[in-house]
């Protein structure tokens, strides 16, 4: 296969991108390869079946994947000759019904007709249009039981894809794009519709040929009917011309959005309809003023915007040459009947043909013109759905950004849970993807067996990034991270994930259960509800225990029950008051307040940690583990976190100094991406420096 060209998108190259302004939307198209591609009518169609066949091994690929669904090969089987024979049956109906038109013919020139040959026509003419019936039916039981067991197989597929994403990769743009598409063309439906679209454009074209078959039959030896049937075919050949064209939807072509009246009009919106937003927007009083300002951007929007489905490539011709067409070609609708109209008049005794000839030529040549049209038209969706299916195959394929070590963490002599884990960075340094700037800058510490660690420093001083780098969420740029003497990125990541727990500072909220949020902690044990409840006492939870529901209780239901109508109760629909209370919609749904939703979050840190009798934590990381807190809270929570830690490893991250400082082997100051000082707490007020600095501060403020 030939090596694919690149197109450098340099908006400012006019020789290879053609810039277009559209509505508010700047649209630039790859010009560079458009003197090698065939602008003739008909051939553009050559051209896309030659670009889809040089993705035909995504096209292998999905066939073989299909093959594989349990159940399906023998329907596959049986799809393949029942959709022949489908595509078959309108040209042996249409071979019938010209049959009966000719001795229709024949009877009114000879005055006399064969009984047994009218009867046999007639009941194949019959049998055919009830063959047709008879196979739709068939054919749809088939593809409704294949598309069933195909969707179910990819929904699969799509979520096992997604789910091992780690994070860099979950959040490249590329795939984000990817996923986003694909909410609203489901991946499932993606892969059937190209399945559908393959056998349908094939099954025309069989159909196509067969009509061709019958018409060259009907139009043999007849001059005047074959003139008949170009006339007939006059205005399709003429829209074919028109039509016919390269697609405006083919080729390379990238949208940007700079207008700013458009961002901030889909900004309004999305903050309007988003749920987070809206304790914002009713305490700030943002209603009156949000609508306002979308309905003022809209308005003045309206002349820029082409609709609300987005960005429309611009056509290759302007719309009133496309209407000036459509009137001069609509009267050759009309060519062939006219035609024949001028031959009878002209000359009653000698037209070679009846009005039954006039029929069957037009039925026929009007159902190949149709087949033919079908043809183009399923080419063209044929070709954009293999480039979807392309896309899937790619997310299929994309390899995480993270890659697994070799080495075994649990089988090595250097881990020894009942020491603790210990934590070396040499000379780390680390720049979030496309970011110039440096998040940690040659950093150097190192973290003992069964040390407890505190990390303080400012916002965005790089206390989290420490954190991240520690869990392998993203990797060093530069430098090494040892734990337990061996480099990180040498582990096996599995194990690494075993081996540390993490509180991050923005810790997720399932929409599962609050009993299922804890039990995540450890999926081995995630039903276990002893464990749950014993997670929750240690996490402060156990307020849980006062819900109506209590675990069973969703911060956020991932799925709504709704009644006919939305609102919930009195109602009057239809003429009938509806009252739906008993039925108490969402009942075990309920917002938590923030610090109970951080102490859930503690909970499954300490479910997998603590709790989890096959635990491997020998190292714990919290980053702001008591923002949310109350005092007393905080209290509890290292006293017990001291308790119970035995000699794990823990390193958290903070602003606030006091108990958990006084309590460190080590406490690192970090500024600006820099370890600027080190020691334990008596070290550093010694030193005077820049934590002493802080504690003072802090100190003042309570006194
Ligand atoms: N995902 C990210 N992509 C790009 N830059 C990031 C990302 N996360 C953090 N940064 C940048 O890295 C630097 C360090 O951020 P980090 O989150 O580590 O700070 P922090 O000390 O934990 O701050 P805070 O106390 O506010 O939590 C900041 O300049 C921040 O803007």
């Amino acid at each position: 296969m030939p090596e694919p060209a690149t197109v450098l998108f340099d908006p400012d190259d006019y020789s290879i991108v053609k810039h277009t302004k559209l509505g508010v939307w700047d649209y630039y198209t790859d010009i560079s390869g458009s003197r090698s591609r065939f602008n003739l009518p008909l051939l553009s169609k050559i051209q896309l079946v030659i670009e889809a066949s040089q993705q035909s091994h995504h096209v292998t690929r999905m066939l073989q994947d299909l093959l594989s669904i349990p159940g399906c090969r023998p329907y596959f089987a049986l799809l393949v000759p029942l959709k022949l024979a489908e595509a078959s049956v309108p040209a042996i109906s249409l071979w019938y019904s010209s049959q009966l038109l000719l001795m229709v013919e024949k009877a009114m020139a000879e005055r006399t007709v064969s009984t047994e040959a009218l009867l046999w026509t007639a009941g194949g003419r019959i049998a055919a249009v009830l063959a047709e019936r008879l196979l739709a039916d068939v054919v749809e039981y088939v593809q409704d039981y294949l598309q069933e067991r195909i969707e179910r197989y990819y929904s699969v597929r799509v979520v096992q894809t997604v789910a091992k994403f780690d994070f860099p990769t979950f959040s490249d743009t590329n795939v984000q794009r990817q996923i986003e598409n694909r909410s609203y063309i489901s991946f499932s439906e993606t892969t059937w519709e190209v399945v559908v679209s393959i056998i349908q454009t094939f099954s025309t074209a069989i159909r196509v040929s067969s009509q061709f078959g019958v018409v060259f039959n009907v139009l043999r030896g007849h001059q005047e009917a074959a003139v008949l049937g170009l006339l007939t075919s006059a205005k399709f050949i003429l829209d074919a011309l028109n039509t016919f064209k390269p697609d405006r939807w083919v080729g390379v072509h990238a949208y940007k959005m700079s207008d700013k009246d458009y961002l901030v009009q889909e900004g309004l919106k999305c903050t309007i309809l988003s749920e987070t937003s809206r304790k914002d927007i009713v305490a700030g009083g943002l209603g009156d003023y949000l609508w306002q300002e979308f309905k003022r951007r809209f308005e003045s929007l309206k002349e820029r915007v082409p609709g609300d489905t987005g960005p429309y490539p611009p056509g290759h011709e302007p719309k009133w040459r496309e209407k000036l067409f459509d009137y001069a070609s609509d009267p050759f609708d009309a060519l062939a009947q006219i035609y024949t109209c001028f031959r009878v008049i002209n000359s009653p005794t000698s037209v070679p043909f009846s009005l039954a000839t006039l029929q069957l030529v037009n039925s026929a040549v009007s159902s190949l013109n149709q087949g033919l049209y079908n043809l183009g038209d399923g080419i063209n969706s044929l070709s954009a759905k293999i480039g979807q299916l392309r896309d899937f195959y790619e997310l299929f394929d994309t390899p995480n950004k993270i890659e697994d070590g070799t080495v075994s963490l649990m089988e090595e002599k250097t881990w020894d849970l009942s020491r603790g884990t210990s934590v070396e960075f040499k000379n780390v340094s680390f720049s979030y993807s496309g970011d110039e700037e440096l998040a940690l800058k040659n950093v150097s510490f190192e973290i003992g067996q069964g040390h407890l660690c505190v990390i303080v420093g400012e916002n965005g001083s790089g206390k989290s990034t420490i954190l991240n780098l520690i869990t392998r969420i993203y990797d060093v740029t530069e430098g090494q991270i040892l734990i337990n003497g061996m480099d990180i990125r040498t582990l096996k990541l599995d194990d690494v994930r075993k081996a540390v727990a993490v509180l991050f500072q923005e810790y997720a909220m399932f929409s599962l259960t609050l009993g299922e949020n804890i039990g995540l902690g450890d999926p081995v044990h995630a039903n276990d509800m002893d464990m749950i409840q014993e997670a929750a006492k240690l996490g402060g939870a156990d307020f849980i225990n006062t819900l109506p529901h209590k675990f069973d209780t969703y911060i956020s239901r991932p799925v709504y029950e709704h009644g006919y109508g939305y609102p919930p109760s009195d109602s009057v629909f239809f003429g009938k008051e509806v009252d739906f209370k008993k039925l108490k919609f969402n009942d075990d749904q309920r917002d938590l307040s923030g610090g109970q939703k951080q102490r859930i979050a503690l909970s499954r840190t300490f479910m997998k940690s603590l709790v989890s009798p096959s635990s491997k934590v020998g190292l714990l990381l919290f980053d702001e583990p008591s923002a949310a807190l109350d005092p007393k809270a905080e209290h509890d929570l290292f006293t017990r976190l001291r308790e119970l830690r035995g000699n794990k490893t823990m390193v958290f991250s903070t602003h606030r100094f006091g108990k958990l400082t006084r309590h460190a082997d080590l406490i690192l100051y970090v500024d600006k991406g820099n370890i600027v000082e080190a020691g334990n707490h008596v070290n550093l007020m010694e030193r005077n420096g820049e934590y002493a600095k802080f504690w003072n501060l802090q100190a003042e403020d309570f006194l």
